[in-house]
């Protein structure tokens, strides 16, 4: 993924707002990137823009050759399904639907269409959560909720997952679930992961940080070391 001066500006009543002020990296494919930074900094604006869900003002996001920066938004939906899998911090899964028609959701269109149900059960195998196939999210703890919305992240085999901050909600032991989750899935699949964060249990098992401020990066470190705020 190659991010070429990304800019974006909210417009306000009266003028407009700028909130990334030309934003440039590359990320390597099977890379886990995390992003930092303080409130306010633009992290989630920027995850949003790398995940069409999102438009930048100016600049350029190259995926696997295309810029879907400027794109049509049936034309980003495509790419959405087919690239990238997302996971937020409020897990964002559909309380009436059981955790396996949770994952299934984005498989009701495409090529995975017609074996749904299968690769539904073997993600959630995938992320230990096979004996929960039948629970509704509110039958389910905050961490395996998690593990269902990344499951559902993975059901259409995306080669990049954002996740904004993906351990937000959850206590410690939750938290440590889902990254030893992560770590293993990164192992198993080799996909790329970029992910915003203000844990230090986060970032210190990336390989890259990225710190943004006021809309800006102020420091590339590719240690996977410490955030310094
Ligand atoms: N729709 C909007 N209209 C106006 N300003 C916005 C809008 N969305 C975000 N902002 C502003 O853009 C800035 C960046 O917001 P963003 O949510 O990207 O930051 P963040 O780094 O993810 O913060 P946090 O760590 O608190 O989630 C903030 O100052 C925010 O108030």
């Amino acid at each position: 993924m190659d991010v070429q001066q990304v800019t974006k500006e909210m417009k306000l009543e009266h003028g407009s707002l700028p909130i990334l002020k030309g934003i440039s990296f590359q990320i390597l494919a099977g890379e886990f990137v995390a992003i930092v930074g303080p409130s306010g900094a633009g992290k989630s604006t920027l995850l949003g823009i790398i995940a069409g869900l999102d438009t930048p003002t100016t600049g350029h996001v190259i995926i696997d050759g295309v810029d879907i920066a400027h794109m049509s938004e049936r034309a980003l939906a495509d790419i959405r399904n087919r690239c990238i899998g997302m996971v937020f911090q409020t897990f964002n899964l559909i309380p009436t639907l059981t955790a396996q028609e949770n994952v299934e959701v984005p498989l009701y269109v495409g090529k995975h269409a017609g074996s749904a149900s299968q690769r539904a059960r073997e993600l959630l195998d995938l992320v230990g959560l096979g004996h929960r196939a039948h629970h509704r999210p509110s039958q389910l703890s905050g961490g395996e909720q998690q593990r269902v919305a990344i499951a559902r992240a993975l059901a259409t085999d995306p080669a990049i997952i954002v996740a904004d901050e993906p351990t937000g909600n959850l206590d410690s032991r939750n938290s440590d679930h889902v990254l030893a989750l992560i770590a293993e899935l990164r192992r198993k699949t080799g996909k790329t992961f970029i992910i915003a964060t203000h844990s230090q249990d986060v970032a210190v098992r990336a390989d890259r940080v990225i710190r943004l401020v006021d809309g800006q990066i102020a420091a590339l470190d590719t240690s996977g070391g410490r955030i310094t705020q």
